[in-house]
């Protein structure tokens, strides 16, 4: 349980300089469970050293994995193999991870002994049946709370087979459970998206030389291979970098590099959408890292315009939407987002947590079902709450920094889920934030 925390934000200077942010997430927690069912010893460099990633290195380990920690965002995995994992009796917790719970439980749908995942507060709340039921339809049974949320019991014994899947909602995790359930199933598993979402399960199943078959929007694997273990290089993440861009973007004077950062055209969505604002963002030495294209991104204060947000972007920019909402209140004009109900299911309902501390920082934000409409303004300080969502504490701390008070950030102690140090890589950019 984390104690509450509140930070305090205000007008800092220009950004300058040049930062590297923390691995990526999605990759970090892709690694430790691929080289947890591995044969052989993975080694991760740029491991996310979050709350969520050490949540699922930690539930790795109640099942039997050895995970040891050399250095700093470095992990050596001792694979047991696709049928090596042991039970646990104790509860899985998986923190504050939609992404640890829902991967995990297609990872355990068909292992031989049963298991239950639990999570925090928010975690407690989001939906799971989104897994449970492709999970279900290979022949897992699993047990979900009262209305399809945590814990999942999943009683194990049951034997798989592949399923061929359309995805209902644009969604890596889900496509990830059911790739990873299909591991283990009997014959070939295929998963189709209404649109295509980050492959890193995909690709890092390449790289553990797994069978599959994939593009975007479509991934296939057959049954009973082996993976064997490999060094998985860990971009820095996009989504913790999307808070510098935004901020440079918005804080006049500013000219920030953020070097090595993840740009899959998966993720980067948010970088389309500040273009077509006005924002002056150049990518630079682009190449490959570990298999995923990585650039060092240049960012100058740049005037932005709203925009209507092309619903195309939305799966490619998903969490990113608390910072866009931020740029979108320092634009002039009105920036409309539809098309992005799934917001209202991340760590906190990001359309309703992000329109309500708009509204008490002075910008008008109104809700839609699926989106929101805001129109860009002066803010001035105020008191927002965060409500435990690791985006929304960071995206009013880059709000702050073109307020014309003090803006108090309730809440905000998740923020190490995902970033751990942003309050000091911030303050070193040009921040003005601390702990209140
Ligand atoms: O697969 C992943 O690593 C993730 C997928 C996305 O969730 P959905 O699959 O629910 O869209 C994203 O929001 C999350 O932060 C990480
Ligand atoms: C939605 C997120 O993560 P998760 O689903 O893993 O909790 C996020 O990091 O913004």
């Amino acid at each position: 349980m984390t104690t509450r925390q509140d930070w305090i934000a205000a007008l800092g200077g220009p950004l300058h300089g040049s930062l590297v942010v923390p691995g990526d997430k999605s990759v970090s927690h892709r690694a430790l469970m691929l080289g947890a069912l591995a044969d052989g010893v993975t080694e991760v460099h740029g491991f996310l050293e979050g709350e969520d990633t050490c949540a699922t290195a930690r539930v790795l380990g109640q099942l039997g994995v050895r995970i040891e920690s050399p250095a700093p965002q470095v992990r050596r995995i001792h694979g047991v193999g696709l049928d090596g994992l042991r039970g646990s009796d104790a509860e899985l917790d998986c923190g504050n991870a939609g992404t640890g719970m829902r991967l995990l439980a297609g990872l355990l749908a068909g292992q031989a002994f049963d298991s239950v995942l639990v999570g925090d507060a928010s975690l407690s709340q989001r939906p799971m049946r989104r897994v449970t039921e492709p999970l279900a339809a290979m022949g897992a049974r699993i047990d979900t709370g009262p209305g399809g949320v945590p814990p999942l019991r999943i009683h194990g014994g049951q034997s798989l087979s592949g399923i061929a899947y359309d995805l209902p909602v644009a969604s890596a995790q889900v496509k990830s459970a059911v790739l990873l359930a299909g591991l283990g199933a009997r014959g070939t598993t295929t998963v189709r998206e209404p649109h295509p979402t980050r492959d890193y399960t995909e690709r890092m199943l390449a790289a553990f030389g797994y069978p599959i078959d994939f593009k975007p929007g479509f991934a296939s694997v057959p049954g009973g291979h082996r993976l064997v273990a490999t060094r998985v290089e860990v971009p820095a993440d996009f989504s913790s970098a999307a808070f510098f861009v935004v901020a440079a973007s918005i804080i006049p004077g500013s000219d920030l590099v953020l070097r090595s950062v993840g740009v899959s055209p998966r993720r980067t969505g948010l970088l389309q959408a500040l273009r077509l604002m006005g924002a002056d963002i150049e990518e630079t030495d682009s190449r490959e890292q570990g298999g995923e294209p990585v650039a060092d991104l240049r960012v100058r204060h740049a005037p932005l315009t709203g925009i209507e947000v092309p619903e195309a972007l939305v799966p490619d920019m998903i969490d990113e939407f608390p910072a866009l909402f931020v740029a979108a209140a320092c634009a002039s004009g009105r920036t409309v987002v539809r098309g992005a109900a799934e917001l209202r299911v991340k760590e906190s309902d990001r359309i309703g947590t992000m329109a309500a501390g708009l509204r008490a920082l002075g910008i008008r934000a109104d809700e839609r079902a699926d989106g929101v409409v805001i129109q860009g303004g002066r803010l001035r300080g105020g008191e927002v709450d965060a409500h435990g969502d690791h985006r929304v504490a960071m995206s009013f701390a880059v709000a702050a920094q073109r307020a014309e008070g003090e803006v108090r950030i309730r809440d905000v102690a998740n923020v190490a889920t995902s970033f751990p140090g942003f309050v000091s890589l911030a303050t070193q950019a040009g921040f003005g934030l601390r702990a209140g």
